[in-house]
């Protein structure tokens, strides 16, 4: 049996945006109650660090004290309770994203990392995530049409490199969690491939 938290992933236009909220409405018409959410973000609290987060000059043991912060205030007040009722929680974002950028495109230390995902998260993880998968070129090409860039969008493609080496970790250490997306595809392919995965699991 499937439990209720899933994850989205993957390095800045990776196209994450483009399918979760279909997604949010694939599991609706399905029967379920959906908290669609994200991260930075999430709650008052959380969406004002999230503005600090994405614009405000900092170091990466800031970045990661701010986006723990965050996730401790957005998993208390909406993620948990959410969880409690029988809703499932879909997240733009989450934990591996600091691993991700953070620890892979910082260089911030993994030991500390994993000491805040214990104190903040106590054994919650998400049930499933989909990892959007591409090369940061393709990302970057997409971005560049898409909207100003914010502090991290305004990296190079040497750091994005190691986000995505920083997800291909992460999700080598947890395959049973992971599911890599081809999202270099076209959007529709994209698609089709999310819906196969979810219905292969009994979502
Ligand atoms: N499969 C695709 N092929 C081509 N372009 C795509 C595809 N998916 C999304 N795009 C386009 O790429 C851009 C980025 O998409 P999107 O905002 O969904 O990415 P994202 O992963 O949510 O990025 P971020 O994490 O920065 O919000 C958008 O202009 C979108 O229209
Ligand atoms: C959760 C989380 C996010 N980030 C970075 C990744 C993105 O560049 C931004 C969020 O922007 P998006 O449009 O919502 O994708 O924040 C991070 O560095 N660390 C994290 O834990």
């Amino acid at each position: 049996m499937n439990h209720g938290f899933i994850t989205f992933e993957g390095i800045d236009g990776a196209g994450k945006s483009s399918h979760i909220e279909a997604l949010a409405q694939w599991l609706r018409v399905r029967g379920r109650e959906v908290l669609l959410t994200r991260e930075p973000g999430g709650t008052a609290l959380a969406e004002r660090l999230r503005e600090l987060l994405l614009h405000e000059p900092m170091d990466a043991l800031t970045e990661s004290l701010l986006v723990f912060a965050a996730r401790r205030d957005h998993l208390r007040q909406r993620i948990e309770p959410a969880l409690a009722r029988g809703a499932t929680v879909l997240c733009d974002r989450f934990t591996d994203a600091t691993f991700a950028y953070q620890g892979g495109g910082r260089g911030f230390d993994l030991a500390v990392l994993g000491q805040l995902e214990g104190w903040v998260q106590q054994g919650r993880q998400p049930d499933l995530t989909l990892w959007f998968d591409l090369p940061p070129t393709v990302a970057a090409r997409r971005r560049a049409a898409a909207r100003a860039a914010d502090r991290f969008e305004s990296e190079d493609e040497i750091f994005f490199t190691r986000v995505r080496e920083g997800y291909a970790a992460r999700a080598t250490a947890a395959p049973e969690r992971f599911i890599r997306i081809d999202a270099e595809q076209p959007r529709e392919a994209v698609w089709a491939q999310i819906e196969r995965e979810l219905q292969e699991r009994g979502w």
